[in-house]
């Protein structure tokens, strides 16, 4: 190694001893069990049912307090007391009317904190002190050890103790102790979380999901169509800012464009308002809890049409300047004849109902509007200067990637385009021909090269974003072609219907899904090929788990849109040190329904695969990094400290 690199790593072991303790240390820590692994997918703006699952550990908090304390606890107290380390601020409000002296409240935190307190080094046991610590609440961290460590072999400390719980219930510190507490065994249960894709669209909520996930100690992110649209508008792509728009004002919800990413949606209402009426294709679905007033609903029905038809028109330059993508057939536009109300599109011939092409000359059908133009420039401007989104955003780049190739295991959203052979898929991108992987990488260097250069809007790289939501050969889409048009317009739903990538049926053969864990140079005995973006329909028996557990698919179901097709609120994942698990969710109320009956609805669990030896973090990538850090100590103890 360079004599530059030791020196400097000689500046921070500047002692022997230091690096004698760091190696041996991380030496000791290859031999720990590895931590846990919690998978997530699409959760399309569920902030609450996502924050259930997030605070539950997938049922693992549940788990461990049961494995404590089943011999002294009621069913009851242990779902009160798991509802508790979930929700600790509501659930103490709760408890504490309950009572009706200060002197059964205090003991009850007293209890409590001892309860939690014995649960702690349960739920560390796979950790250092060291990660213990910094998991602690800070202001706490002196009080927890001295309970946590305490030895009482001589009884020289009983009082010391006693004194300590007295001290914490007479200053009023009881209950900010149990919070941090309950916050850091959420932490410990869970190591680290994967975010299979699909943060955004759909749901009410993204933003708030992304705060969280901003805060959250471990993670990394696999980027969904959905995220990826978001991405493309906020790196200056026209087309997937006019799409997410649509799609917001489809599931009424402007809200996180206007009041949560404070994007002024004035001009484009102006627009909206100007050139269209209501119409049923357009009216938006409307969330349950929240109806809207006739004014409101008739308002969004307008937008939705005006940015569907500058959604449409700004596609065909895209589609005409990139002959590669082979989209001639989605110049939708074009293919209407405007004076008989007609489309003949892949060969046949529809009538068009619901029509709104008030703003499109025949002569010319792509041609935006002046006003359209500054429409869409203007939230253009918005979006780019967004403060909160760009720190949305660039968290999810920092974090994200296409594909992750983690302790063995493929974690994509998607797909690996394939053809009905079992192929890999070929794109032909300036000449040069990718597929499998290094399409993939080809894409992610598109995304982040558009990324970084947010003021073009019109090059490659930008198309190619666009290209990863609707494109054929996308790993993102899946799909032969996007039928967003078909299904406005048309009234024959056989239209409507988008071609899987023959993935989808082909991720049955474990055949196929070794071969894939091989193109992505992993060992196709010891991985999984972990997906998410296709709900499971688990009401018409579809299996989650494929091709004899290589391909497991945990599309969160979180979206409610879907929860009807498929009969659950979807699977999480969990995997540590002895297998894997499935957990399936049931649907999600309310997070007060859950502080009040103390139940949360879980879950069946299939074990996907049982190790025969206990995984450890010697075996992980978190293992192989810190085998690398060890082989660099050693060097600086040879070359500074042993001569
Ligand atoms: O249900 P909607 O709003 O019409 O959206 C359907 C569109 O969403 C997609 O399914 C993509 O979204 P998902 O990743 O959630 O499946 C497209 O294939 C399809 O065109
Ligand atoms: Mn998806």
């Amino acid at each position: 190694m360079h004599a530059k690199y030791l020196d400097l790593l000689a500046e921070k072991y500047d002692c022997e001893e230091k690096v004698v303790t760091e190696i041996i240390n991380l030496e000791a820590i290859l031999d720990l069990p590895k931590g846990t692994e919690h998978f997530v997918s699409d959760l399309h703006g569920e902030f609450h049912a996502f924050q259930h699952v997030l605070r539950n550990g997938s049922g693992k908090v549940k788990e461990k307090i049961h494995d404590i304390f089943k011999g002294t606890m009621t069913e009851q107290q242990i779902n009160d007391f798991a509802t508790l380390v979930y929700y600790p601020e509501a659930k103490l409000k709760q408890i504490r009317n309950t009572f009706s002296n200060e002197v059964e409240l205090n003991a009850w935190y007293q209890q409590t904190i001892y309860d939690m307190i014995t649960l702690l080094p349960y739920a560390s046991s796979k950790y250092t002190r060291s990660k213990l610590r910094k998991a602690l609440p800070e202001q706490f961290v002196y009080v927890i050890e001295e309970l946590l460590y305490k030895s009482d072999k001589y009884s020289n400390k009983k009082t010391y103790y006693e004194k300590i719980m007295q001290q914490i219930i007479t200053l009023r510190q009881s209950e900010k102790l149990i919070i941090g507490l309950a916050y850091t065994i959420q932490r410990l249960i869970v190591d680290h979380l994967h975010v299979v894709g699909d943060i955004y669209d759909r749901g009410p909520d993204p933003d708030k999901i992304m705060d969280t996930l901003i805060n959250y100690h471990s993670l990394d992110i696999q980027w969904g169509n959905h995220d990826v649209l978001w991405l493309g508008a906020y790196a200056g792509s026209k087309v997937c800012l006019a799409n997410i728009i649509r799609i917001c004002a489809r599931y009424d919800n402007l809200d996180i464009i206007e009041d949560a990413y404070g994007i002024n949606l004035r001009p484009l209402l102006n627009l909206a308002e100007k050139y269209y009426e209501d119409n049923p294709a357009f009216r938006p679905k409307e969330h349950k809890d929240k109806p809207l007033s006739e004014h409101e609903a008739l308002q969004i029905t307008k937008i939705h049409q005006a940015m569907a038809m500058i959604q449409f028109k700004l596609e065909s330059p895209i589609i005409k300047r990139r002959p590669f993508f082979n989209m001639e057939d989605r110049l939708v536009l074009e293919k209407i004849d405007y004076k008989k109300k007609e489309i003949t599109i892949y060969g046949k011939t529809y009538p068009l109902e619901n029509t709104c092409f008030r703003t499109i000359n025949p002569a010319n059908p792509a041609q935006l509007l002046p006003e359209e133009e500054e429409v869409i420039d203007k939230l253009l401007v918005s979006v780019q200067h967004s403060e909160k989104l760009a720190r949305h955003m660039k968290f999810l780049m920092k974090k994200g990637s296409l594909y992750l190739r983690y302790n063995g295991n493929l974690l994509i959203h998607g797909c690996i385009p394939v053809n009905e052979d079992g192929e890999m898929e070929q794109m032909e991108i300036e000449g040069e021909v990718y597929k499998g992987r290094a399409l993939l990488d080809q894409f992610e260097e598109y995304l982040r090269y558009a990324f970084t250069h947010r003021g073009l809007s019109d090059d490659l790289a930008t198309d190619m974003v666009w290209y990863l939501w609707t494109g054929e050969y996308s790993s993102l889409f899946g799909k032969r072609a996007m039928t967003t048009f078909e299904r406005y317009f048309i009234k024959d739903k056989a239209s409507h219907k988008e071609d899987k990538n023959p993935y989808y049926y082909l991720r049955e053969s474990e055949e196929i899904c070794r071969k894939m864990l091989e193109e992505f140079e992993l060992d196709p005995d010891q991985g999984h090929i972990i997906n998410g973006h296709t709900p499971v329909k688990e009401i018409e028996g579809e299996n989650p788990i494929k091709a004899n557990g290589k391909m497991i698919v945990i599309d969160g179901g979180f979206s409610k849109a879907y929860q009807s097709t498929t009969g659950i609120a979807g699977y999480t994942l969990l995997y540590n040190s002895f297998g894997m698990q499935l957990v399936a969710h049931q649907q999600f109320n309310s997070k007060e329904e859950v502080i009040q009956n103390g139940a949360d609805v879980l879950s069946v669990k299939r074990v996907v695969d049982k190790e025969l030896e206990r995984k450890k973090v010697r075996e992980t990538n978190v293992g192989k990094e810190l085998q690398e850090e060890i082989g660099r100590l050693k060097q600086l103890m040879e070359y500074r400290y042993m001569q």
